[in-house]
């Protein structure tokens, strides 16, 4: 795990999986130092996580990546080409949803994506496929017709991707995808995404831990326009060491003899740290807890690290 501040020294190499590469990014509004000496990497078919609080310098950083902002100082690449140097050729990869998508309400869905089209610059006869290909990815297949303005929130979502891989960009931006969505909806876009990183790297915002641990590979956590944590994701099936909360009569001591549970510490509310070995699943620690007879009320894959961290800047934030 690659704690604090990633390298700053300004170069790692430029390996043959390294899809964008940003190097010390800062950006100032006026007095307002947004983004402070930022680095990241993304790996092809990676989905990466911006988290923090309000203001952290997540859009900043966003708009900057899908050159919609030119920053103050520093360095994007994108497949090896700079962005500042080579704008329209690094575009070309990337595919950009902003936190408000340019919707046209008084569009059809197959006419609005056909404009996104032609703003990518496609050639006219490639315009039907892509348009077709783009809703199939994205489940509007039966919604070309719908006037956007009748589109529930989650749909126009979906829209918005829609309308960022036209062109199948090697890189997604996605600010913010699933804020204002309903649990089904999130669900469902979640799910987008994981299916759309097989075939691009993700760059996504969030406000939500919940959010990155369930779609992410890697988490940054940005406060006051700095990168503060920058990891890989444990997947939770790889987890080995889970949080639960048991019954207050439960007799915990029999947690340690389990199979799999190579110890057990309480932390205050009936909940326990249990740390399994490596052949352990979330399955086995839940039958022998069952089958010892203690009453399990949670369940939940420990990220530590991620949660620490996120909870603490959360903290501070709440105090200023
Ligand atoms: N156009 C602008 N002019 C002046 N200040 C700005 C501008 N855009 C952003 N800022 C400031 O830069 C800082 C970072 O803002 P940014 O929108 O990037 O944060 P964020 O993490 O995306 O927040 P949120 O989650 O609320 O969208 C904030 O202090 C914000 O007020």
């Amino acid at each position: 795990m690659e704690f604090g501040k990633p390298a700053r020294s300004g170069y790692l190499p430029l390996l043959m999986d390294t899809l964008v590469r940003v190097t010390d990014l800062s950006r100032r509004f006026g007095s307002q130092q947004a983004l402070s000496d930022v680095n990241l990497c993304l790996d092809r078919g990676e989905v990466l996580g911006l988290l923090g609080p309000n203001g952290a310098g997540k859009t900043t950083c966003l708009r900057i990546l899908s050159g919609m902002l030119a920053p103050s100082r520093g360095r994007i690449e994108i497949q090896g080409i700079d962005l500042a140097r080579k704008p329209l050729q690094a575009k070309r990869h990337l595919g950009y949803l902003p936190e408000r998508p340019p919707l046209h309400p008084e569009l059809r869905v197959d006419e609005y994506l056909t404009f996104c089209a032609r703003i990518h610059r496609l050639p006219s006869r490639r315009i039907p496929e892509s348009v077709a290909e783009a809703k199939r990815r994205c489940g509007l297949e039966n919604s070309g017709q719908r006037l956007i303005a009748k589109l529930s929130k989650g749909f126009r979502q979906r829209l918005g991707i829609a309308q960022a891989i036209l062109h199948r960009p090697k890189l997604l931006i996605l600010d913010e995808p699933t804020e204002g969505l309903d649990p089904f909806q999130m669900r469902e876009l979640r799910a987008l995404i994981r299916s759309l990183a097989e075939e691009c790297g993700v760059i996504l915002s969030s406000h939500l831990l919940g959010e990155v641990q369930a779609v992410c590979d890697r988490a940054v956590i940005m406060h006051q326009g700095r990168v503060r944590f920058d990891a890989r994701l444990q997947p939770s099936s790889q987890c080995s060491q889970w949080r639960i909360r048991l019954t207050p009569t439960s007799d915990a001591g029999v947690l340690v003899t389990l199979p799999h549970v190579l110890s057990s510490e309480a932390i205050g509310g009936d909940r326990y740290l249990v740390e399994l070995d490596e052949l352990g699943t979330a399955a086995d620690l839940s039958r022998g807890i069952v089958m010892a007879g203690l009453g399990l009320l949670e369940l939940l894959p420990e990220h530590s690290d991620l949660e620490r961290v996120f909870f603490d800047l959360i903290g501070v934030e709440d105090r200023t």
